[in-house]
């Protein structure tokens, strides 16, 4: 697997790169990902202030997950769901559990989860054909949340989707909805509101605890159940959602050299985890056996959750 990336950087600025076609309703990413400029509500991408029908259940979700994400409550779920001692299932017997959810966080997508992972895994496959494990990583990266599964205890949907962001430091702007963590136990302690807070320059953020979720579940369970996937995939895993970071450069203090580099496949990896929303279904049965295939070659028949 080559780590080299090519591709020139496209940050924050490129997304608004029109093309110099007649249709300038799209907007050009690099591979050929030709990336809606609206959701399927009519309203660009990550617009959380647009009224729409998703907008309050959204905001509320917001509102309940800053208030509730504190350090305290992450390092007991680390240590609890750490144990991995709840379910024994392939990968796949997991991306069908996922019928059953739809992210209530998400103000781009009302489909049930495991028609937004295909989506996500196949849009990646038709720009980068050759990098196997990226498709794979496309499938799985959020199979965490079948943490809203009675079998895992049914967490509420603010301790399992939406954003993340550090914990332990003080909160950034960037952050959707900021305004709620006013109310977050953290935010007026001075061991954890600083701009470091328990942390410290460079240190990286394997080092760094973040808000509670999907992401560093599934990290968890990728890692502890000895996946061949390279670093890169678990470090897209872990950080998917950490759009502070991803996307407006906040908290990059807390980086070492190695998240600077993993953090160029994260990006690339965003523009289909975000664009490839839509309405229109992939055939599960047809896309099933090759990705059955990926799942044989990176992890074991059965893991532990
Ligand atoms: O609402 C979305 C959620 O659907 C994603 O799974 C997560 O990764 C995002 O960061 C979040 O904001
Ligand atoms: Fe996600
Ligand atoms: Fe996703």
């Amino acid at each position: 697997m080559t780590v080299i990336i090519e591709q020139p950087e496209f940050g924050a600025q490129a997304e608004n790169k029109k093309i110099p076609s007649s249709d300038a309703n799209e907007l050009v990413l690099d591979g050929g990902f030709v990336a809606p400029e609206t959701n399927s509500f009519g309203h660009t991408f990550r617009d959380y202030d647009a009224e729409s029908e998703r907008q309050k259940t959204v905001e509320e979700f917001y509102r309940m997950n800053h208030i509730n994400q504190s350090f305290g409550f992450v390092r007991k779920m680390r240590e609890e769901y750490g144990k991995l001692n709840r379910v024994e299932m392939s990968i796949w017997e997991c991306c069908e559990l996922l019928n059953e959810f739809v992210d209530e966080s998400d103000p781009d997508l009302d489909e049930p989860q495991i028609e937004h992972l295909l989506q996500t895994a196949e849009a990646i496959r038709k720009d980068y054909p050759n990098e196997d494990w990226l498709h794979l990583t496309g499938l799985i990266h959020d199979l965490g949340k079948v943490l809203l599964h009675p079998s895992f205890g049914a967490l509420p949907q603010w301790a399992v989707v939406g954003d993340t962001f550090p914990v332990g430091c003080a909160f950034d702007e960037s952050n959707v909805h900021y305004k709620y963590f006013k109310d977050n136990p953290d935010y007026n302690n001075p061991a954890y509101n600083t701009k470091y807070g328990v942390y410290s320059e460079g240190c990286g953020l394997d080092n760094v605890m973040m808000s509670w979720g999907h992401d560093d579940y599934m990290y968890l369970v990728a890692k502890e159940n000895k996946t061949t996937l390279p670093s890169a995939a678990l470090f897209i895993i872990r950080y998917h959602s950490f759009y502070p970071l991803h996307r407006c450069d906040a908290y990059k203090h807390l980086m070492n050299e190695e998240d600077v580099e993993n953090l160029k496949w994260l990006k690339i990896f965003n523009k289909y985890d975000l664009y490839s929303k839509s309405k229109v279904r992939i055939d599960v049965e047809k896309v099933k056996p090759y990705y059955l295939s990926l799942i044989e070659k990176y992890f074991p028949a059965k893991l532990r959750w």
